[in-house]
């Protein structure tokens, strides 16, 4: 599904350096959305070669570019849930590795797994979320339905499909342990993406860092992962306010699409996907309040150098909560539809 003289061109350009990108290409103020598109794949080059794992896991150039490519192709273009999201979490995943002296905590094969699970977490996404699946009876539905988390064993299915596809396997010259080891972690770490799952381990990992991490624990391994995987999947939440506002547009983008296919076959969308009902800035706090805030409070009781990273959702909560004010003073209501400038 990739062109040859793609992965040629790939494989034998030199690697960039990081500051190649940007000075705080490896900080967390750094907004990876501002990479062009078509330079993501050399960008997740630089993140690999920059973390060691080219030479640690003696992987080979050609199946780097190859595997990259492949995954970039394994998404869809719904407006969130697309390629640059991927992008986007894998290197919020990067900076936490290069800022938060993780090789402390975790093994390099589970932050190889971790890094490289971010950029297939979401592979071959349709813009619609698991209860869609089950509804619309699709093809995902039918077959993970009975064990729940249907799209995530899809991302999980999909990431093993391009591993599994001649010189794509990024694994291949790893120990059997280590290969084994590599998938196994690939998967739980694909799995717990789904927030429900979140939602059920997140008391764990606030008592983890109430306790404090202790390395010996393999359970704290897996919380951890967890942790790091969902903080990158969310982190859009930890940029400045006009993109945070933009992703919000994306998300709704692709929730009211999906409300609209419901409404198209005779059922009711829940208020969030329904665009004649959802009030976006309400929402959102909400969101904030009950999902991504909770993340990165205990991501920084764990690491203090991701204060900032905390703060800044911090910030966009603020945000949203001058547009709900705003709205109540105009129009002596609750929150609803208007542009928010601020
Ligand atoms: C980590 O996995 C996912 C999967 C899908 C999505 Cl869209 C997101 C995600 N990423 N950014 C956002 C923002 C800014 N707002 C959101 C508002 C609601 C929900 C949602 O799914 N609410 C229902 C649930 C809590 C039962 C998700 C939102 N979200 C994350
Ligand atoms: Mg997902
Ligand atoms: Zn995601």
């Amino acid at each position: 599904k990739v062109a040859q003289e793609e992965v040629d061109t790939l494989a034998h350009m030199e690697i960039n350096s990081p500051s190649f990108w940007h000075a705080d290409f490896d900080k967390f103020s750094f907004p990876p959305r501002m990479i062009p598109e078509d330079d993501t794949e050399m960008a997740c080059l630089t993140m690999f070669e920059d973390l060691g794992f080219i030479t640690k896991f003696r992987i080979r150039r050609d199946t780097l570019a190859r595997f990259v490519l492949m995954v970039r192709r394994g998404y869809r273009n719904p407006p969130y849930h697309n390629w640059m999201h991927a992008f986007a979490v894998t290197h919020f995943c990067y900076v936490c590795m290069k800022n938060l002296k993780l090789t402390q905590y975790l093994e390099d094969i589970e932050m190889f797994s971790l890094f490289t699970s971010c950029m297939c977490h979401d592979i071959d996404h349709r813009g619609t979320n698991n209860s869609y699946q089950s509804v619309s009876k699709s093809v995902l539905a039918a077959l993970y339905s009975s064990e729940g988390s249907v799209l995530e064993r899809h991302h999980f299915a999909q990431s093993m499909c391009i591993v599994n596809t001649d010189g794509c396997n990024l694994f291949e010259n790893l120990s059997s342990k280590d290969y084994q080891q590599a998938l196994d972690l690939m998967r739980d770490i694909i799995l717990a993406t789904d927030l429900a799952h979140h939602l059920r381990i997140l008391k764990n990992i606030e008592t983890m860092a109430k306790t404090g991490y202790d390395k010996e624990n393999t359970k704290h391994h897996k919380l951890l992962l967890c942790l790091l995987m969902t903080a990158s999947d969310l982190s859009d939440q930890t940029k400045p306010w006009d993109s945070t506002k933009h992703i919000a547009a994306l998300i709704y983008k692709e929730f009211f699409s999906q409300g609209d296919m419901e409404k198209s076959m005779g059922r009711e969308p829940i208020e969030m996907m329904d665009r004649e009902r959802a009030r976006i800035p309400d929402l959102q706090i909400g969101f904030l309040d009950h999902i991504a805030l909770p993340v990165y409070k205990v991501l920084a009781e764990l690491f203090p150098a991701a204060n900032s990273v905390k703060v800044a959702v911090e910030d966009n909560r603020r945000h949203w909560d001058k547009i709900c004010a705003l709205i109540k003073i105009r129009r002596g209501g609750s929150c609803e539809q208007m542009s928010y400038d601020q």
